[in-house]
């Protein structure tokens, strides 16, 4: 500090009233320096237990008053301090370069009372201490409950005479102080808890809008600030996109490696994402692994869009890759542009949202930036009313395709396929309708139709008894229809009316339907229908993520080799080995097997070597209507296909 580097001469204070600690009256700068440092160290303690909150606004007053008390008191320094003031910090005040020595010693003296004030509570009579030139009081500043305030340190020349005046002059200057701190003090907490309530007020509602898992913002705020957002940039005329982010195969993820992993996961994800888009981009949770962003992307070209996107999944990659497990980092997005392809939160939502499922349905782990031709594929609004038309229209129809023994060529049963017949566009896959999958109302419309129709041609076409055995119908159920504890009754009507049994019947379902989180009514279900004498067949056997736990875990009696390994038989020892050991696998468990996808004669061969019982693919029939159906054999040659196979 200033006065330690001066090296002035001792100061020598002689103290009237209350004692000093011995120590203080020996009376030289350098140990009253000591003894000083030690009155602030246990004036810091009383600091620290001090009620009263000194605030930016405290010092300003305090030297105002100081100010005032020197005017009525015609000191030659007055000093106010409130209770919790440090004397360390008015001394850095007080001290500084190029004062005299006399300086100095007024303002140690008047430092010196303060502390003491401070250190002995109240202080009646005041402290008092004098130099060679002045004479120092310290008065204490009170509340009138009694409540300790400050205090106030004043200087007078000793030269000046010393009258009662002065004493009744410093008391009532006290009074005032006292009466005008008091008051400060009351509008200041007022004020603190007024703020203390604001900044409460302004966390609650943050934490009404933040998503408290992830910490970004919630569903509800993230629309609310993306509409705000959109208001102002439609009158700017700015552009931007909005993004949807899913990851991938979440479902298995947290049945894997537990929900609390899933969480972290979650958590790992958005702050990927939040670190790639930093505000002003807004990011929201709005689904379960669903995330939105919001990101002005300016006057620029759609490379740009693909660049942050590869960079947003570049950071979804490195964070995940933080977990250290490798089947991390997929995620799936889709993103619409703003204003050329939507201007309201809703409309580009929507888009994205179709976007994203194109995503999904090109194999995951890609980026697309939505396109006119996802909107009917990939949405269901768009869709949904002409699908309504087109069930009224009983342009819904089950296709068949045969599975044969591949042994002998046989048919053995058939595999119920949904085809929208358009006057427009021809014979529609469910591959350009997939947006009926994704809303309940939709699929379990198309399901029902398609199998009440498929019942009642089988019935009436005699399929059943067309070959040596009666053949199977295979029917695919999506989760919406497992969830539905009345379709196992519906069903059973179904049969009552076309006059058949569940003998007949197989329900195909895939791995992720089995992975659904509300598997308990799926379970229920696919238990109902096998007690009643339904098959259960797992399509698309090896794609899914969930690995061979369902095996275990579920009612299953067929098993359906995935086409891309039938796909890849000829081409890689790969494909081979795999359809090798799932039938491997369904032998030692008991597993009936059907490989999918079998084109080739040359596939057909290999599947019949390693032992796999039955087969279905082009090689020995599309797909067909129940009118060819009916002119198609019952017992397929393969090495000379028919003419419909070869199409
Ligand atoms: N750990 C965790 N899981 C959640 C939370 N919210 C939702 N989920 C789960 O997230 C999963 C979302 O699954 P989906 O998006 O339908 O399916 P998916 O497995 O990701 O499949 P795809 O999206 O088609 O790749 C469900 O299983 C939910 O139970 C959460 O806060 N924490």
């Amino acid at each position: 500090m200033a006065h330690k580097s001066r090296g002035t001469a001792p100061i020598s204070v002689t103290m009237v009233g209350q004692p000093f600690p011995p120590a203080q009256t020996r009376g030289t700068y350098q140990l009253h320096e000591l003894e000083m440092r030690n009155l602030r160290a246990a004036h810091w303690q009383e600091k620290q237990n001090a009620t009263l909150d000194a605030t930016d606004s405290s010092p300003l007053l305090l030297q105002d008053l100081s100010a005032l008390a020197q005017r009525l008191t015609g000191a030659t320094r007055a000093h106010v301090t409130l209770a919790q003031d440090s004397p360390a910090e008015s001394r850095t005040e007080s001290f500084t370069e190029g004062r005299t020595a006399q300086e100095d010693a007024l303002s140690f003296g008047l430092e010196e009372v303060t502390a003491q004030s401070h250190l002995h509570g109240r202080a009646t009579p005041p402290y008092s201490c004098s130099t060679e030139d002045y004479v120092f009081y310290s008065h204490g500043l009170f509340s009138e409950t009694g409540r300790r305030l400050g205090g106030l340190s004043t200087a007078f020349p000793t030269s000046a005479p010393a009258c009662a005046y002065r004493a009744q002059q410093l008391d009532t200057t006290a009074q005032l102080l006292a009466h005008t701190l008091a008051v400060h003090l009351e509008k200041q907490a007022l004020q603190n808890s007024y703020q203390a309530a604001q900044r409460r007020a302004k966390r609650l509602e943050r934490e009404a809008e933040v998503d408290p898992l992830t910490q970004v913002e919630n569903h509800c705020s993230f629309e609310r600030k993306v509409a705000m957002r959109l208001d102002l940039l439609n009158a700017k005329e700015a552009q931007g996109a909005f993004i949807m982010l899913d990851i991938d195969h979440f479902k298995s993820i947290n049945d894997i490696y537990g929900h609390s992993f899933g969480d972290k996961y979650l958590r790992i994800i958005a702050s990927a994402i939040t670190s790639a888009f930093p505000p002003p981009a807004i990011v929201g949770r709005v689904g379960g692994d669903e995330f939105g962003i919001f990101v002005e992307t300016g006057r620029t070209s759609s490379n740009y869009l693909e660049t942050l996107l590869s960079r947003c999944r570049s950071a979804v990659q490195r964070g995940a890759a933080m977990l250290g497990k490798a089947d991390l980092g997929r995620v799936s997005i889709g993103a619409s542009l703003f204003p050329s392809q939507g201007r309201s939160f809703s409309h580009l939502f929507e888009l994205a949202d179709s976007a994203l499922y194109a995503s999904k349905h090109a194999g995951r782990a890609v980026n697309t930036i939505f396109s006119p031709s996802h909107h009917e594929r990939f949405n269901s609004r768009a869709i949904g009313r002409r699908f309504d038309e087109a069930i009224g229209a009983h342009r819904l129809e089950p296709y068949f395709q045969p599975i044969v023994d591949s042994g002998t060529g046989e048919v053995q049963g058939y595999e119920v396929l949904a085809r929208w017949c358009d006057p427009q566009r021809g014979i529609l896959l469910p591959d350009a309708f997939a947006s009926i999958f994704k809303d309940y109302r939709l699929a379990e419309t198309l399901t029902r139709t398609v199998l009440e129709r498929a019942l009642m041609a089988y019935n009436e076409a005699g399929l059943g008894q067309r070959g040596a055995r009666p053949a199977s119908l295979s029917i695919n159920l999506t989760a919406f229809d497992l969830l539905n504890p009345e379709f196992v009754f519906d069903v059973q009507s179904m049969l009552n009316r076309h006059h058949l049994d569940w003998s007949m019947i197989t329900i195909e379902v895939t791995e992720k339907v089995m992975l659904d989180e509300r598997s308990g009514q799926i379970l229920r279900s696919l238990l109902e229908l096998r007690t009643r004498g339904a098959k259960v067949a797992l399509d698309d056997f090896g794609t899914g993520y969930g690995g061979l736990r369902h095996l275990d875990n579920w009612p299953v009696d067929i098993l359906k080799i995935d086409r891309s390994f039938c796909a890849k038989l000829s081409q890689s020892s790969s494909g081979g080995a795999i359809a090798e050991a799932i039938l491997l696998i369904a032998r030692k468990c008991g597993y009936e097997v059907v490989a999918e996808g079998v084109e080739t004669l040359e596939q057909l061969q290999m599947l019949k070597a390693m032992g796999c019982p039955r087969a279905q693919g082009f090689l020995f029939a599309r797909p067909m209507s129940i009118e060819d159906l009916i002119q198609a054999p019952t017992r397929y040659d393969p090495a000379s296909p028919t003419p419909s196979a070869q199409k």
